[in-house]
């Protein structure tokens, strides 16, 4: 399996009834190549009218999930048949062979009647397989706690964002190549640093791509213009800029570089967003979950550690310097913290940057050595 390096392979979409989440799985089923097992959850019709759900497993066993019709346990104007499902699903979602991956559609108010499913499902997340899965809305105990859980990736299924999603979610099943995001203060060598990486990894015959955000595309540009200005608009509107600017980059570059196995070093990422944008009150957590809906995550991020008072050192040092609208001690310090607090959440290595230039490609090196060769490992 060409799973990436980072490891989070639990995908859990959740979007409004009707938004086309089933759609969008069966779309990916045929699109990833590898083996598979689970179920999908489908309308029946009779003349038009809808009469019930039936699980229809992706081998093509049937059973019914509700039907029309009154009885306990009751959803809406269905009778749900725990037992039926139950029987088929839990096998189903159960039994994992090695290198399956694992197909749940879905999630929902009916199909957690069953107890036996909820420690299934509970399983099969916990356990080595991919998993993907559709996740209804409601105030269910099970779907709140499966909200929370910081091994998934959420994706939320729109009308917007359903076509592209196919791309953007097989890339966390299939990746041949490998997105490492550079993080770290304004000043703190980003710039510099990935200069000398890139040419190293060349050097070593490797495949490089550098990028970086705010891209020089339509919203980076909008962006930077705001940062130079030291425009007063909101901590919401400037997250909204930079996750557009990210989707297109996402699209447009990210995605069909991965898809081509070749290596990113991409200067800044969606952990800048929680960073930054997070030090302007901003819920962290959102900002992450709603921009994991758009963008890969990455293999690896490097991040740069130099003190508040070094970065800003550095950046006044440029020639005609003019101070953004982040660049200031306070509220560098609230970054640093946050972003300190929030690596865990990503395969990462910190590497002291206040040393020479020369010595953080060194260390840099060093750290990143061994997760290359795991990449290679996998996919070479
Ligand atoms: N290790 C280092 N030691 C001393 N100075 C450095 C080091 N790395 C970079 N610099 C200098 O610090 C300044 C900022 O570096 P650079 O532009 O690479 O940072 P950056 O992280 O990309 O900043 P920004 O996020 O603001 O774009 C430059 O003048 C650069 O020459
Ligand atoms: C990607 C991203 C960036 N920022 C901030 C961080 C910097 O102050 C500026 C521009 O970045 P540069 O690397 O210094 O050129 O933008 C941000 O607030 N949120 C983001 O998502």
């Amino acid at each position: 399996m060409l799973l990436p390096l980072h490891g989070r392979k639990n995908i859990l979409l959740h979007g409004l009834p009707g938004s086309g989440k089933t759609t969008l799985v069966e779309r990916l089923v045929n699109k990833i190549p590898y083996p598979k097992r689970g179920f999908y959850t489908r309308e029946v019709r009779e003349k038009g009218r809808r009469i019930g759900f039936k699980i229809v497993t992706l081998e093509g066993k049937e059973a019914w999930l509700a039907k029309r019709g009154k009885g306990y346990p009751q959803v809406g104007k269905y009778k749900v048949y725990v037992e039926l499902f139950e029987k088929l699903a839990v096998p189903t979602i159960s039994e994992v062979k090695e290198n399956e991956m694992i197909i749940i559609d879905e999630i929902g108010k009916m199909e957690l009647f069953s107890k036996p499913f909820q420690e299934a499902v509970l399983k099969v997340l916990d356990s080595k397989a991919p998993v993907l899965a559709t996740v209804g809305y409601g105030l269910i105990p099970f779907v709140e706690e499966l909200f929370k859980r910081e091994d998934a990736i959420f994706a939320e299924v729109t009308p917007e964002s359903r076509d592209y999603l196919v791309d953007r979610i097989a890339v966390e099943f299939y990746r041949p190549g490998f997105l490492i995001a550079i993080e770290g203060l304004d000043g703190s060598g980003k710039s510099t640093f990935i200069k000398g990486l890139a040419q190293k990894l060349e050097e070593k015959g490797e495949k490089v791509c550098v990028t970086r955000e705010p891209t020089s595309g339509e919203w980076g540009q909008k962006i930077r213009e705001h940062l130079a200005a030291g425009s007063k608009i909101s901590p919401q509107a400037m997250a909204e800029l930079f996750l557009r600017d990210r989707r297109e980059h996402a699209q447009n570059f990210l995605i069909p570089k991965l898809q081509d196995g070749q290596i990113i070093l991409c200067d800044r990422y969606y952990l800048s967003t929680m960073a930054y944008q997070g030090a302007c009150e901003l819920d962290i957590k959102e900002i992450k979950k709603a921009n994991e809906t758009w963008a890969p995550v990455p293999d690896l991020i490097l991040y740069l550690k130099v003190s508040v008072e070094e970065a800003l050192k550095r950046v006044n040092q440029r020639k005609f310097y003019k101070p953004e609208v982040f660049e200031t001690q306070e509220f560098l310090t609230k970054v640093a913290s946050i972003y300190e607090n929030n690596l865990k959440y990503f395969r990462h290595e910190i590497i002291d940057a206040s040393a020479s230039p020369e010595e953080v490609l060194e260390r840099a090196w060093e750290a990143l050595s061994k997760h290359l060769e795991a990449w290679k490992e996998r996919f070479r």
